[in-house]
């Protein structure tokens, strides 16, 4: 609306002079004609957004413990490292954890499977990609996101720790997005665990090798991530920090 001073106010922005539009938002929303273009743009980009966060919460809230696992999607059913995912899943529910993933193939699929396989909560994040193939059969309870950045926030928000099977881009991208936020302290007691000694070993040592030479990390920054060979010695560690959350949390 405009104001005596010719203002034009919508919400917190204010236009002036030649920016004023010649309708009000009013006679746009009631004028049914012209072209549909209006729903691509970033004011309902941002509804749509809102909408997968209040979706991805109402979904799991009330999961319970849980851990996510992230993984290569393109490892397949026969390879060793499928039947490590599926004996992860496995493992952590046998701890008490829900397992997250991002509900596809590969390793995402093998965790899927050890969790729902165990009688486990088995959780897919899904996201909406050009190539993608669905949520895998191994997930009870799917939300699909469109936005990458909302379907992370789900992968914190709602675990108490990372495992990390070998994987790509993709992983190594949800591994730094949680290095960062357990680094910068937006969370506290946020195990991260490598699994699988070799696969990680040329990255642990560039991080050793250059990172630290270089100071772009600190020597502290090296204990946040911790790397096992074993499925075992992976749930003892994000065990280890739910028990350290539970003895922190208010009676
Ligand atoms: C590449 C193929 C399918 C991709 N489908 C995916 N579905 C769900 N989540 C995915 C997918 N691809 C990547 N992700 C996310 O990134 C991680 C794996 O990426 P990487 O590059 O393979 O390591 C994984 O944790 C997902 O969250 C068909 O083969």
């Amino acid at each position: 609306m405009k104001d005596a001073r010719g203002d034009y106010h919508k919400g917190p922005v204010t236009l002036r002079g030649k920016r004023v539009p010649g309708s009000t938002t009013d006679q746009r929303l009631l004028d049914n004609s012209g072209d549909a273009e209006w729903v691509h743009s970033d004011p309902w980009r941002v509804m749509r957004i809102q909408a997968e966060f209040v979706e991805g919460f109402g979904a799991l809230a009330e999961l319970g413990d849980a851990v996510s696992v992230f993984g290569s999607a393109r490892v397949p059913r026969e390879h060793p490292t499928y039947e490590l995912g599926v004996q992860l899943g496995r493992g952590l529910v046998e701890a008490g954890f829900a397992v997250i993933t991002g509900g596809g193939p590969g390793l995402m699929e093998a965790a899927n499977r050890g969790a729902l396989e165990a009688g486990g909560a088995s959780v897919g994040l899904g996201i909406e990609l050009p190539f993608e193939q669905g949520l895998n059969e191994y997930v009870d309870l799917g939300v699909n996101f469109r936005y990458f950045f909302a379907r992370k926030t789900m992968f914190v928000k709602y675990a108490q720790g990372f495992v990390v099977l070998p994987g790509g881009f993709g992983t190594l991208d949800e591994l730094f997005e949680a290095v960062t936020l357990v680094q910068t302290r937006k969370v506290t007691s946020f195990p991260i665990v490598l699994l699988g000694c070799d696969y990680w070993a040329g990255l642990l040592d560039w991080v050793r090798g250059s990172m630290l030479p270089a100071g772009t990390i600190g020597a502290a920054d090296l204990e946040l991530l911790h790397v096992v060979d074993t499925v075992d010695e992976a749930v003892r560690l994000v065990r280890g920090s739910g028990e350290d959350q539970a003895a922190r949390r208010p009676e």
